[in-house]
């Protein structure tokens, strides 16, 4: 079997984990890390590992088969997304869940033009949890649908909130509304929104001259908090280096209903993560050996979780 060689794009909290996962692999192999800052400013968490600019992308397509994509769905994956799959397969977590459409088409697009595979919105929410949100309504389909996330740190809404001008570091936790989970699990209320059963709580370190602007930036951002009713702290970057560096997070698709007339049926999946970053990167890391496989089978185009078989996923397909 061929050892598949990875690039990473983009190093936060995403590529850090990818870079952690990819050691894992016995099928892998991490070429290098392409960053838009400076490459001596990125630190990898292996010294071996090499960093090169994002400039330089363009001349590694014989020596990388996939890259992972660690970028900010916020503003960073619109664009490289489709730019980047006209060189390379590629695979991203994009999650502006009201975009995925737009996405996928603009990824199909370039992906015709180089015969590439481009696996979208991959990680849990979009993921793992649209894949059971599915599943639960083809084998319950007359039922209803809840998802529950946290409490706990969303990275697409703190990233987001952290490419608001004037903001120096910033989480987002979500808060799942407890009588509304409560009822989900007697199966009452699966026509609620997101922003029906969840708030959102941001930290921010910013310049007290800024804090009216930022405030009012971050709450009414489309997509990601206008829907929600949200709450910001402004607060020290000492106490935010001290309180706010965990990243756990988790949730739950519960699909209740009724397969005949008289009985009830309940399908749940739920997450307990201590690392949100390094369980997303788990995710992105299997979906980067089913894009290689994809491809090498003659696929091209973008593909989303529903699209591909769980064997392509699998460093072992043989055994499962
Ligand atoms: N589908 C899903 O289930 C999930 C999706 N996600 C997605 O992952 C995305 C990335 O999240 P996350 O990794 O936490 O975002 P980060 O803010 O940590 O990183 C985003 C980008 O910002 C740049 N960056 C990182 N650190 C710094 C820094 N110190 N100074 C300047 N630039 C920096 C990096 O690009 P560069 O190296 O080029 O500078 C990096 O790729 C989120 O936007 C979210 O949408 C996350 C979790 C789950
Ligand atoms: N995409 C999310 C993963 C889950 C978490 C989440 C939320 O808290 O709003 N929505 O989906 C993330 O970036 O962490």
């Amino acid at each position: 079997n061929k050892i598949i060689r990875i690039g990473i794009v983009g190093y936060g909290n995403l590529g850090r984990g990818a870079e952690l996962a990819i050691e894992k692999q016995s099928d892998m192999t991490l070429v290098g890390i392409f960053t838009r800052r400076a490459p001596s400013d990125v630190q990898p968490v292996f010294t071996n590992t090499h960093v090169y600019a994002y400039e330089e992308l363009s001349q590694y397509q014989d020596k990388i088969d996939v890259l992972i994509l660690c970028g900010g769905s916020a503003s960073d994956l619109p664009q490289m997304s489709p730019e980047l799959v006209t060189m390379y397969n590629i695979v991203d977590s994009f999650d502006n869940h009201a975009k995925i459409v737009d996405h996928l088409h603009h990824v199909q697009e370039a992906a015709t033009k180089s015969g590439k595979v481009g696996v979208i919105s991959v990680g849990w929410d979009p993921g793992l949890f649209s894949m059971n949100r599915v599943l639960g309504e083809i084998v319950i389909p007359d039922g209803g649908t809840h998802t529950f996330w946290g409490e706990g740190l969303s990275q697409g809404h703190s990233e987001a909130v952290r490419r608001v001008t004037g903001v120096k570091h910033a989480v987002q936790y979500t808060v799942p509304i407890e009588d509304v989970l409560e009822k989900a699990r007697e199966g009452i209320g699966a026509d609620l929104s997101a922003a029906d059963r969840h708030k959102r709580v941001c930290y921010v370190v910013a310049d007290e001259k800024d804090y009216e602007r930022i405030e009012q930036e971050i709450k009414t951002m489309p997509d990601y908090f206008a829907p929600y009713e949200t709450t910001v702290h402004f607060i020290s970057e000492a106490q935010f280096l001290k309180d706010h560096q965990k990243m756990k997070h988790g949730g739950f698709v519960i699909r209740s209903g009724n397969t005949s007339s008289e009985n009830k049926q309940a399908y749940e999946f739920s997450l307990a993560l201590d690392s949100n970053p390094k369980f997303t990167a788990s995710v992105l890391v299997a979906y980067a050996r089913a894009a290689f496989k994809l491809n090498q089978f003659g696929e091209t185009g973008a593909k989303t979780a529903f699209d591909i078989p769980l064997s392509f996923l699998s460093p072992n397909p043989e055994k499962i």
